[in-house]
């Protein structure tokens, strides 16, 4: 047995990114001559299950007596899709460390197998516990959520999108922990993407996941990036709290189609059931367009999530809590400097731009509004200025924190000037603009078609055909 040199994996295996490596976690990978050699260091248990690339077994760490679960897979083919994809999980296994992401250990080489030995999670997936619970109450969906969103907020901050979140995605550490809570982990990270351009570069256009919890802006095939992930995560809790998918359609076209069309619907008797703060969080997660999406960060925020019921009570209409502003700006009870307005425009023209992880804010359209899409569930601010930056998400993160990252606006709708309302004149200015539109009702629609015929996204990254990569999963 030998340790594997300084990038701490087969170099024949996986093209390490060399930014990326200063991050990685100390993931010991250890090269063996024969597949016996780690029958001396772990005991092999029973099998747990089975993947497209090998089988999974329960191991008892025999020096230490620990378990741990240890995914056996062939070594694929030199140049194959199944090597990009287990070269992606095993760099975003090893550049993790949360603790609702499943944790990797150690990786062992031989000639003919890879072994990855991670964290043994005792309770299976997550969608067995449902199918035998049929649903699950609101607290455990909302210990469930918390620690999804938990994860989804830490991984997009490492520039990852998971792309593929689904309750088969998503492991139950113990069945149960001490109070009664269900402790998850993310894992299977083969469809993940780590973005490391910048701006439009972080667009994909890959079509790849699970289809029923698929954004619907990755099924036009038009670009998307990571509030992919917040679809996903919005699905999960639908399926969670009633036990079946929100939209179920035969083929991508019909389910896309039925998303468009249809709000998200709560018809059955059990929803009667669930608060209406679970069903306006689910609204604001299944936003037809990113754009409106309520941000992981947001979610965490949310009341629902926090059980704080002593937020002060946000007017959950957009538009009326602008007026409001407005109104108090007007009657001197706020002054023109205690604005500070985050301008922003896209080529498209007139944009809102959700400013990013405002508290307590909530959207409450599923009633209310006719169009599911046409309404934004974050605290949003106007946009009048007419100068494009083309600054990027790493300028942004500069500028703004990390947490700059993750507007909507940043990434769907490319890059956006950022620009605080500083001097009195032009704030005024910009001020008087702003409430015309407002009160007209302007600005308050972003159609995602329609922007998105304006100016279709593109991607650096390469176009292959459609093709699968396993069961109910696919990529292009
Ligand atoms: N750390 C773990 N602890 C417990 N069970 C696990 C663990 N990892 C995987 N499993 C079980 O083994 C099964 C196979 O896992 P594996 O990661 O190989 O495939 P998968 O996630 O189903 O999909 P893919 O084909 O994309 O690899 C899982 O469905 C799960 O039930």
């Amino acid at each position: 047995m030998r340790e594997a040199d300084v990038t701490g994996l087969d170099m024949d295996m996986v093209s390490l990114r060399t930014t990326r490596d200063t991050l990685e976690k100390d993931v010991p990978s250890i090269r063996l001559e024969k597949d016996s050699e780690l029958r001396e260091i772990y005991q092999f248990g029973r099998k747990l299950g089975q993947g497209s690339f090998g089988v999974v077994y329960e191991a008892t760490h025999i020096e230490t007596q620990t378990k741990w679960a240890i995914k056996e897979v062939c070594r694929p083919a030199a140049g194959s899709s199944k090597v990009k994809m287990l070269e992606q999980e095993i760099n975003i296994l090893k550049q993790v460390n949360h603790a609702c992401v499943i944790q990797l250990k150690e990786v062992y080489n031989t000639a003919n197998m890879i072994y990855l030995v991670t964290e043994l999670c005792t309770g299976g997936e997550l969608n067995q516990l449902l199918r035998q619970k049929k649903y699950f109450t609101e607290d455990e969906t909302r210990h469930i959520i918390r620690s999804l969103a938990e994860a989804v907020v830490y991984l997009h901050k490492k520039d990852i999108v998971h792309r593929d979140l689904k309750l088969e995605n998503i492991l139950v550490k113990n069945s149960e922990d001490d109070d009664g809570r269900i402790n998850i982990k993310v894992t299977d990270f083969g469809l993940s993407e780590q973005m490391s351009g910048v701006g439009i570069d972080n667009i994909m256009t890959e079509t790849c996941g699970t289809l029923i919890y698929m954004a619907p802006e990755m099924m036009s095939g038009r670009g998307y990036s990571q509030w992919c992930d917040v679809w996903s995560i919005g699905v999960v809790m639908y399926m969670l709290l009633c036990g079946e998918p929100p939209f179920v359609s035969k083929t991508k076209a019909y389910l896309l189609e039925e998303i468009m069309s249809k709000e998200v619907p709560f018809n059955q008797p059990i929803w009667s059931k669930v608060s209406d703060g679970a069903k306006t969080i689910l609204t604001c997660l299944l936003k037809v367009d990113p754009a409106h999406r309520m941000s992981p960060s947001q979610l965490l925020e949310n009341p629902w999530i926090t059980g704080d019921t002593n937020v002060p009570a946000t007017p959950s209409n957009v538009l009326k809590m602008m007026r409001e502003h407005l109104k108090e700006v007007e009657t001197g009870t706020q002054t023109p400097e205690d604005l500070s307005f985050t301008s922003s425009e896209d080529t498209l023209g007139q944009h809102l731009v959700p400013q990013a992880d405002a508290p307590g804010t909530e959207c409450n359209h599923a009633k209310t509004s006719p169009v599911r899409s046409s309404r934004p569930c974050t605290a949003l601010v106007p946009t009048k200025t007419t100068k494009q930056s083309g600054g990027s998400l790493q300028q942004d993160k500069q500028k703004n924190g990390p947490e700059a990252s993750v507007t909507p606006s940043t990434i769907v709708t490319q890059a956006h000037a950022s620009v605080k309302a500083s001097p009195q004149s032009s704030a005024k200015q910009r001020r008087r603009q702003d409430k015309k539109d407002f009160s007209s009702g302007q600005n308050l629609s972003c159609d995602l078609s329609k922007s998105q015929n304006h100016r279709p996204f593109t991607s650096s990254k390469s176009k292959k055909p459609l093709r699968c990569s396993k069961a109910n999963s696919y990529s292009e």
